[in-house]
This record gives structure tokens, C-alpha cells and sequence, in this order.
């Protein structure tokens, strides 16, 4: 059983946050593989008794990161749920004895069967979205995983089994596994969303779905053990309740994304980066880079690993401006993140995403448009042709969308906003941006690639893409506005 080695011994009982990073420490650089199973019930054991546990003795006053300021986490414990989950996956599949030198590789049958045991031993009912239920703490204690919870589950099955090969699967709303020798197997193991039947075991969609977010096309964040260890870090909720966060909790997730980010661990992971940055803001570390610069690198990993098919670096950065009123700096974020989403097809799947969407357009950006056009703006965002500029590539990347999408995206409720936001701009300040169409050679969204035919003309059509770039020479923008309110109000009367 790979689990405890004399040096995590030595670390117990844990008292504080302190003990526990060191842990993570030890696991991340002096063996060969951290164990996930180990890792994930120590950490869920701390959140738990700094989120859920009922209000224990008066809190001591000492310092809660480096004394004892947790109850103190017994060796014991530990290891009674370490034995627990080893036996659940023992028993779930009959594993070869390794008789042989050669390197086992998974089987679909194997992932099936580890998911099958984590499915099966969870409780029959509970509230999925619940917070605090994405560790295997959770899970060996309380039988409640969330979706993402089952995915990791089944990753470290298969890691106390001994298959090194099965590997955590990550798009922005949605986890899978990739497996066999040159991991290029995949297969589900959790559900998604609200009333969607699970397809657990089937391989990750080619066709149609591939199309839709949910699955990045194809571009997932694949974790090495060391990235998974990060997925789980991520996953720390410190929220106490709806509006306060055990300061402990965060301080321990932001402490341990930083020793994933000096490992590199965080390279190829685009929302780590982005959680560690939201960390930051809120308590920055001296010493370390600013938040808006790990924003900024979130967004170059999502360009340089994933081909900026994900949505989220640029939204985590947009939230970031608009939470520091640099609201120009935060229309082009959100218009770069329509840039990402117009390249997909909308499909049910894509809730989350569209309330991302949704909230941007119809509560954000009001609320700029409300406090600039109050006269006492320091910004001046409404005198500015690049933040129109940034705001119909926003709308646009929408309308984009939603082409060629089974499932619409806009209706009249989307309608009212954005004509009332384009309407705040003068007609001077819009005819200082120029709208050139482009022609466009293929059909397909992902490999299209802008070609610019050189006239100009302003247009909003369902063919041709169209960049918009700020240019002295006035041209005429109300065919684009008619274009843009008639469509959404067409979608209204259909
Ligand atoms: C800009 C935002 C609204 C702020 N937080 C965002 N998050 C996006 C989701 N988060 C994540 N952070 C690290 N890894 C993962 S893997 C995953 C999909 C799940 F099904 F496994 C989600 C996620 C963390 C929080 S996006």
C-alpha cells in the first residue's frame, strides 16, 4: 500500500496548516508520485473542521498557522481512511497479482469498475452543488461526492490499484479520465449538470459534442500526478458560510498553489493560476507577483497549451478589472473571451457558461454604463471609441455563438441592455470605429481563419466574420446596429 511512509508519520498528529504543507511538501518533491488518496483525505479533514465542524471550544488565541490552532489530526484517523478506500477499491476490481515486470496498463473495463465503486457506495439522495464535498474525506466519511469529486475518486483508485496510466481530464465545466499506454483512451466517470443521464464509460465525444464547450474541443487540461495534486488544491472551498471564508482554509490554498506554482506545476493549468491570482487579491503575498500578472499568465498558458479554446482566463481577468473599476481594461477581456466562445456551438450543456455570459451582459456591464453615464466618471469610458470597439466584438462573439447552434442563446431579455449600452455612446464617438468584414473561406468555426479582403464596408452577416479596429475615417455603424437589434429582435418574434 503506497499511502504512508515513515517521514508522513513523523508529521502527525497535524496541528497546524504549517504540518500540512509540509506534507504536501514531502509528497511533491521527494517521491516518485504523491498519493492523491493520502493528500485529499488530509486536506478534506482540515477543511472540514475549520467549515463544517460545529463551533468547538472557545478558539485559541494563538496563531493559527503555525501552532495548533486545528484540532489536531491523528495519524490514526488518517490511516483507518486510507485502509477504507484501499479496501473499497480492492474490492470493487480483482487486480492481477503483478506477476509480471511489464507495466499494466488500464483497461475501460478497469475505469468502469473503480467508477462503479465509488458510484455505488455514495448516498442515495443529497444536494450535489453542496460546498465542502469534493474530497475523499467527504467521501469515506459522509458517502457525498460533487462531480468533480467522483472524477479525482476514480483517479486515485486506479493510482492505490497501481495503474499509473489513468490520468485526471479537466475542461472548464466538466472532468473525465484519459488512460492506456500513451493516454490517449478516455472515458466519463462522473455526470454533469441537472437531469442529464450520466454517460459514464463511454469515450469523450467526437461529434457534436465536441463542438460545445464543455468539452474545449478536445483541448482539456490533462493533469500529470503533480497537476492533479493541484486540481485538488483547487478544490478547497474555505467558504464558511454564503458570505465569509475560514481564513485558515484560504491561507492554507493559496500557500500550497504557490508551492505548485514555484514546481511548475501550474504551467499547463490556466484556472489554478487564475485561483491562486482571485487568492491574491483578496490577501496578497509579499514577494510574490501581482495578481493582474498571474491573470495574465493564466491567459498565455490557455494560448500556448490549449489553442485559446477556454473561456475562463479572460474572465477571470474581467472580473478582476471590474472589481478595481478599470472598466475599459474589462470590456476587452470580456470581448477576448468572446472570442473564444464564438468559435463553439451552443449546446445544453453549456449552462454555465451562458450564465457567465449572461451576467456580464446584463448585470456588469450595466452597472459601468450606469455609474459612468452618472456625469461624475473618472474613466470617461463613453468618449472612448475602443471601449465601443470592445463592446459590439463582445456582443458579436455572442451572436456568433448562437449561429449555427442548435440551442438559441439570445432573446428579448439580452435585447433591452445592449441597446440601451450601445445607445449610451454619441454618434461621434461610434463613427470614430471602423468595422471591416472579412471574407471567410471555410464553414467550420474552429480551423477558420480571419482573411481581411481589404474594401470596407460595415456589416453584420451570417457568413462572414468581422473585426472591428478603431480607424480615423468615419464609417457608417447604424446598419451594424440595425443588423445587431433586428437579429436579436427577430429572435424574439420566431
Ligand atoms: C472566472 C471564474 C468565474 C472564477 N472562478 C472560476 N472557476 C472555474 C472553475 N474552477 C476550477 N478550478 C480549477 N480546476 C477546475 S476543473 C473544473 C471543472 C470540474 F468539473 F472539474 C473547474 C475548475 C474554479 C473556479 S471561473
Amino acid at each position: 500500500m503506497a499511502g504512508f511512509r515513515d517521514i508522513d508519520r513523523a508529521l502527525f498528529p497535524i496541528k497546524s496548516i504549517a504540518a500540512v504543507i509540509e506534507i504536501f511538501k514531502h509528497h511533491l518533491e521527494r517521491t516518485s508520485e504523491p498519493d492523491l488518496a493520502l493528500l485529499s483525505i488530509i486536506v478534506g479533514a482540515v477543511e472540514n473542521s475549520l467549515t463544517c465542524g460545529r463551533p468547538n471550544a472557545p478558539q485559541q488565541i494563538s496563531d493559527p498557522i503555525e501552532s495548533s490552532r486545528l484540532p489536531s489530526l491523528e495519524y490514526h484517523t488518517v490511516e483507518v481512511l486510507y485502509n477504507k478506500f484501499y479496501a473499497i477499491m480492492k474490492g470493487a476490481v480483482d487486480v492481477p497479482a503483478k506477476n509480471t515486470t511489464k507495466t499494466q496498463y488500464a483497461t475501460r473495463e478497469l475505469v468502469k469498475k473503480v467508477s462503479d465503486a465509488v458510484w455505488n457506495t455514495l448516498s442515495r439522495s443529497y444536494y450535489k452543488d453542496r460546498a465542502h464535498l469534493q474530497s475523499l474525506f467527504s467521501y469515506l466519511t459522509g458517502n457525498k461526492l460533487d462531480c468533480f469529486g467522483v472524477a479525482f475518486a476514480v483517479v486515485a483508485g486506479c493510482q492505490a490499484l497501481g495503474f499509473a496510466d489513468v490520468h485526471l481530464a479537466l475542461s472548464e465545466d466538466h472532468a473525465w479520465v484519459v488512460f492506456g499506454e500513451f493516454s490517449t483512451e478516455t472515458a466519463e466517470v462522473t455526470w454533469h449538470g441537472k437531469g442529464n443521464e450520466d454517460k459514464r464509460g463511454q469515450e469523450i465525444g467526437k461529434g457534436v459534442a465536441a463542438r460545445s464547450w464543455l468539452y474545449v474541443n478536445n483541448k482539456p487540461v490533462v493533469c500529470t500526478r503533480a497537476m492533479e495534486v493541484a486540481a485538488l488544491v483547487s478544490a478547497i472551498n474555505p467558504s464558511l458560510n454564503a458570505t465569509h471564508d475560514a481564513y485558515e482554509v484560504a491561507y492554507l490554498q493559496q500557500e500550497l498553489l504557490w508551492l505548485l506554482y514555484d514546481l511548475g506545476h501550474l504551467t499547463k493549468y490556466p484556472m489554478a493560476i487564475g485561483n491562486l491570482g482571485d487568492l491574491e487579491e483578496i490577501s496578497s503575498t509579499s514577494g510574490r507577483i501581482r495578481c493582474d500578472i498571474l491573470f495574465r499568465e493564466a491567459i498565455s498558458s490557455a494560448r500556448s497549451y490549449y489553442d485559446n479554446m477556454h473561456v475562463y482566463p479572460y474572465t477571470y481577468q474581467g472580473g478582476y478589472f471590474y472589481r478595481n473599476k478599470m472598466y475599459k481594461e474589462a470590456f476587452e477581456s470580456w470581448a477576448n473571451a468572446s472570442d473564444v466562445i464564438r468559435k463553439y456551438n451552443y449546446s445544453r450543456d453549456d449552462e454555465e457558461i451562458y450564465k457567465e455570459f449572461l451576467e456580464i451582459a446584463n448585470e456588469l456591464i450595466p452597472h459601468i454604463m450606469k455609474v459612468e453615464s452618472s456625469g461624475f466618471s473618472a474613466s470617461c469610458i463613453l468618449k472612448k471609441p475602443e471601449c465601443f470597439a470592445y463592446l459590439l466584438r463582445f456582443y458579436d462573439g455572442i451572436c456568433q455563438w448562437e449561429e449555427g447552434s442548435a440551442t438559441p442563446v439570445l432573446h428579448i431579455g439580452w435585447a433591452k441592455p445592449l441597446v440601451n449600452t450601445i445607445s449610451k455612446f454619441d454618434s461621434e464617438v461610434r463613427a470614430q470605429v471602423n468595422i471591416v468584414c472579412e471574407s471567410s473561406p471555410g464553414d467550420s468555426k474552429f480551423d477558420h481563419k480571419a482573411q481581411t479582403n481589404g474594401n470596407a464596408t460595415s456589416c453584420l452577416n451570417n457568413n462572414n466574420n468581422y473585426c472591428i479596429s478603431e480607424k480615423e475615417n468615419r464609417s457608417s455603424d447604424n446598419e451594424l446596429i440595425h443588423a445587431i437589434e433586428s437579429k436579436v429582435i427577430s429572435e424574439e418574434s420566431a
